[in-house]
């Protein structure tokens, strides 16, 4: 397997950050759907959602085909879909209800399920449009999603793999759960690496200075300690796009 190709990129502020992401996932979008007829996007909890708040405005809001997105998380806190802790209604609220995306399109999980069935019920529904060819799947046999946006938490976790939880080292699940999470709430399901790690691009949002410590442990030159932490491993098929701002990057 070709080594990823890993960019870097800096910008002024949260804000350069918001139009660069929108420009990019735009072009991104553009170019899948011209390709394949579709565009699969994997979103995050956080302040990501915040951050992708100039896709839905002009002129992505009326440029960009909404009509063949299909969204997925890459984790999801267990809790109902209209629960103020729910990524579902993060994303909802700050993106998904301003563009006309198919409903049919959007894959939230199953909320009335225990945190072990909501992971079960996840990977079956991936595992289902695989097999319609909704999804490709990789060489090494996870779904390949065109586009991962993830943010990374201080203690350098992304999606819901944290330092020391042994979700981090799952290899042949697509999909698993946690209910010790220890950022809250604890119930959450998380797409594992082999899944993140099979994307075609995988753009990592990083802002503001409480992120400064850990961007230099994940991008700088010194070596750390072992175990790594989870967001240097996070690799893509294609190309993994770093954008942080001055604050995130202050310590580089
Ligand atoms: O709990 C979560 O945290 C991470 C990082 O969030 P942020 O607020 O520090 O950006 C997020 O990517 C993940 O989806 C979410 O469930």
């Amino acid at each position: 397997m070709a080594e990823t190709k890993t960019k870097v990129l800096k910008f002024d502020a949260e804000e350069d950050v918001a139009v660069a992401l929108a420009k990019y996932t735009a072009y991104l979008s553009e170019k899948y759907i011209k390709e394949k007829n579709s565009f699969s996007v994997v979103l995050s909890g956080g302040t990501l959602i915040d951050t992708l708040r100039k896709l839905v405005e002009f002129p992505y809001k009326d440029s960009v085909d909404w009509s063949k997105w299909l969204i997925f998380w890459v984790d999801e806190r267990v809790v109902p879909l209209d629960h103020e802790d729910s990524n579902y209604l993060l994303a909802y609220r700050g993106f998904l209800s301003k563009v006309p995306i198919p409903p049919s399109n959007i894959y939230a999980i199953n909320d009335k399920k225990s945190p072990e069935g909501a992971a079960d019920d996840y990977e079956e529904r991936i595992k289902n449009l695989v097999e319609e060819k909704t999804l490709p799947i990789s060489d090494s046999g996870f779904p390949k999603f065109d586009l991962m946006l993830l943010g990374m938490g201080p203690d350098g976790h992304v999606a819901s793999l944290f330092p020391s939880h042994n979700q981090r080292y799952e290899k042949k699940r697509w999909v698993t759960f946690i209910t010790d999470s220890p950022k809250p709430p604890p119930p959450r399901i998380t797409f594992t690496f082999p899944v993140i790690n099979s994307a075609s691009d995988i753009a990592m949002v990083v802002t503001g200075a409480e992120l400064a410590d850990t961007t230099k442990k994940a991008l700088g030159n010194e070596k750390h300690t072992l175990p790594p932490l989870p967001c240097t491993e996070v690799s893509a098929e294609r190309e993994l796009t770093w954008f942080l701002d001055k604050d995130a990057a202050s310590k580089l």
